[in-house]
């Protein structure tokens, strides 16, 4: 809807109203249609000002509405009639100008914007690009290179950066409409011609084709096989080599290949379920909008190491208070001075102040006493983390949350160290921990409602997406990646080489692939796991082929690695070279061919031809399949917390939605038959196994993912 009303006698005033953003819904897009109108014909008004409800402008096109069918009255002519009118238009912009939001405010002849707004054409990230004439004014407004970067990045700008490129004409502290109001009153009467972007040439630009040439190149690159990046260049050059109404062909010709596109429903559903996973429900009935969250202003971090200082500077970037402690006088002088020169970067970049006097150092658990809430992130080792917490549990005062940050470990276990296992929960955070956006909260049986809120609310407020799981070994995203690995292991086994499979995984679109993800995380990680579990043993039983543990396949590849002193990138060599330790150039190593070959004659395999599906289906598939097992056990709510997970813990790539929806996209049944060929294939690999959760997602004729929580809630009510 869009609200008329008439302000300073001769000024109307039309208030968009579609909470919670005010996006441009099917009514809203009437109401704007009809209320324009309606000022323009009105005699009594000479000016016009747009503005939103609840100190939003609004957040762009409805995005609930894509995928039905288009109603109500289209953006473009109504944009355009914004700009053709005879009468000035004014955007009072404040809270968000996003998308269509721009686009209108872009058709309007003056832009005020209040000094908090954000603006931005963040299409891109939805698969789209900006079609209601975006991509055609912001070029002909601040230019190409300018545009080209809002566009393709889709990222947001303050309104002060607005300022500064032209997109708004004025910034204020004050109330935005009532400046907006005094303003239009200022020019009403003027002629509006000069104001209408779409009339205006673009900026011309020296070596446009070279110019051209490089963003493509740049921006393919790091699409990393993502199409709406490629089409915002293209559009944008339209706008830059032919007059508007071609432009606009172009446009919406390009808009046209996007809208349909699987990575754009691989997007929108990425930003659904990014959302989605905020609103968490426990198997014991506990849900995010029942629980209370406590407020943290004091925190303690327990171990300095990598993880250790990560969730320091993050914590302390947030604004929280903390005690970190490590009880190695070398490590934490060390640690001290990481955090240092991390929150002084990180404030350079900013421009504002490190927050260092947040952070206090100490060698002793005791100054953990009065936090309210603690992060362990001791060396991976039960019999260290348990001893931790029997201290914790002494020493901390009543109330204070305890969390680990183990990657896979029992925390129910931890808890049952405690005298409190209710305010025991995980924190698993990802490395870098002030970077990655990724937190899984594990909750334990034990856990209370409070506790899960509140290392829930503290993600957020760390600027994570905070996704609640269970408590099993590896939780969702290390369980998954156990036989992900495992197939690459033996795809290696059967003749392919680190490069092959890495070079595959690359093109579906992973940041990195599974050996060279594996170097850069340090191979003695799991080398350290996998002797924990006892399955690197040398005394495998008599008779039993060292190619078998547990009664089930195994390579013992990495292993064998592991003993030969390659642990990654930090040592310069692992599953490729690198030209020093702590080098980041992947190179071809061919000594770890020729260990391959030799490992292959001992053991009596002949290496056969792997083509690039079967690497992508095993690999993919497997994970696939456990993701299931996880929605069956009830580690993970549903297929959004995977795939929220995926994205923004594990590199999926983002345009083909995380794992669960990408198997939706594939086909379940396709899924199914391709893991049920290979596991006939490779009887003992259990994990091939299609799962019962797929099956019978098949069998009531594979739902979309959206549907699959019914289905699974009531196989679980069936139990
Ligand atoms: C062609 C395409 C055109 C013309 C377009 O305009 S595409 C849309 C472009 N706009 C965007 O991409 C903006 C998307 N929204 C956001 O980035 C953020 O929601 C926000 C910055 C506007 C607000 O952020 P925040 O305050 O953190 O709130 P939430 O993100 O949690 O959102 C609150 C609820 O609003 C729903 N929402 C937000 N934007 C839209 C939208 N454009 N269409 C429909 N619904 C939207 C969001 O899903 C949240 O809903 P609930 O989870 O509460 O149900």
């Amino acid at each position: 809807m869009a609200q008329y009303s008439r302000v300073a006698g001769s000024v109307a005033l039309i208030t968009l109203q579609n909470p919670p953003v005010n996006a441009l819904s099917a009514a809203v897009r009437q109401g704007i249609v009809d209320t324009v109108e309606r000022a323009l014909r009105d005699p009594e008004v000479n000016s016009v000002v747009i503005c939103g409800q609840n100190g939003k402008f609004c957040g762009g096109a409805d995005i609930k509405e894509f995928g039905r069918q288009m109603s109500g009255p289209p953006l473009v002519p109504m944009i355009h009639a914004i700009e053709a009118g005879h009468k000035p238009m004014v955007a009072a912009i404040e809270g968000v100008a996003l998308g269509g939001g721009l686009e209108l405010a872009l058709g309007c002849h003056y832009r005020i914007a209040h000094s908090k707004a954000r603006l931005g054409l963040p299409e891109v990230s939805l698969g789209l690009l900006p079609a209601a004439g975006g991509s055609q004014r912001l070029p002909r407004l601040i230019g190409v290179p300018a545009a080209l970067d809002l566009i393709t990045t889709g990222r947001h700008v303050t309104a002060a950066e607005a300022l500064k490129l032209g997109i708004v004409d004025q910034v204020t502290d004050h109330n935005t409409v009532d400046v907006a109001v005094k303003f239009v009153q200022s020019v009403a009467g003027q002629s509006m011609d000069s104001r209408r972007l779409s009339t205006r040439p673009c900026p011309s630009l020296p070596n446009l084709d070279a110019v051209f040439e490089g963003v493509m190149q740049r921006v393919r690159q790091s699409a990393r096989g993502a199409i709406a990046p490629v089409a915002c260049v293209q559009a944008v050059r339209a706008a830059a080599t032919l007059p508007y109404p071609q432009g606009m062909e172009r446009e919406k010709e390009l808009m046209g290949t996007l809208f349909t596109s699987g990575q754009a429903r691989a997007l929108q559903y990425c930003f659904f379920a990014q959302r989605a996973v905020g609103k968490w429900s426990l198997p014991s009935g506990a849900r995010w909008d029942t629980s209370k969250a406590m407020p943290i202003s004091k925190a303690a971090v327990i171990g300095l190491g990598t993880m250790g200082r990560g969730i320091t500077v993050a914590l302390a970037q947030t604004g929280v208070s903390v005690v970190a402690v490590d009880t190695q006088e070398r490590q934490l002088a060390e640690a001290k001075q990481a955090v240092s020169g991390m929150l002084e970067r990180m404030a350079q970049k900013r421009g504002s102040a490190p927050p260092l006097g947040l952070v206090h150092y100490s060698n002793n658990l005791q100054a953990a006493a009065d936090a309210d809430l603690v992060i362990e992130a001791v060396f991976e080792d039960m019999a260290l983390k348990e001893s931790v917490f029997q201290q914790l549990s002494a020493i901390c005062k009543p109330g204070t949350f305890l969390c680990t940050n183990t990657s896979g470990l029992d925390v129910d276990r931890l808890a049952s160290h405690t005298r409190r296992p209710e305010l025991v929960v995980g924190m698993h955070f990802f490395a870098p921990a002030h970077v990655m956006k990724l937190l899984e909260v594990v909750c334990g049986p034990r856990s209370s409602p409070e506790a899960v809120a509140t290392a829930m609310q503290l993600g957020k407020k760390m600027g994570k997406v905070s996704v609640a799981v269970g408590n099993c070994p590896g939780f969702v995203g290390n369980r998954m990646l156990k036989p992900y690995v495992e197939q690459a292991n033996f795809l290696l086994e059967e003749g392919a080489t680190p490069e092959l499979v890495d070079q595959v995984l690359e093109d579906f679109g992973f940041a990195m692939g599974v050996f060279r993800m594996s170097d850069l995380s340090g191979l003695d990680v799991g080398w350290r796991i996998r002797k924990a579990d006892k399955l690197t043993d040398p005394s495998v039983p008599a008779g039993q082929p060292v190619r078998v543990r547990q009664g089930r396949r195994y390579s013992p590849l990495a292993d064998l690695i592991c003993e030969q002193g390659r642990f990654g990138q930090k040592t310069g060599q692992g599953w490729y070279h690198y030209d020093k330790p702590g080098g980041r150039v992947a190179r071809s190593d061919p000594w770890l061919h020729s260990f391959l070959e030799e490992y292959r004659a001992r053991h009596g395999l002949v290496a056969r031809h792997i083509d690039h599906q079967e690497v992508l289906e095993r690999c993919l598939y497997v994970l696939i399949n456990e993701g299931f097992r996880i929605l069956d056990d009830g580690i993970a709510a549903g297929p959004e917390d995977i795939d929220a997970i995926y994205v923004f813990g594990y590199g999926w790539p983002r345009h083909r939605g995380g794992p669960m929806f990408y198997a939706s996209m594939v086909g379940l049944a396709r899924v199914l038959e391709r893991l049920e060929h290979y596991h006939q294939a490779h009887p003992d690999v259990p994990h091939l196994q299609p799962c019962r959760l797929l099956r019978r997602l098949v069998a009531s004729g594979s739902p979309p993912v959206q549907r699959w929580r019914e289905v699974i809630k009531r196989l679980h009510s069936q139990l």
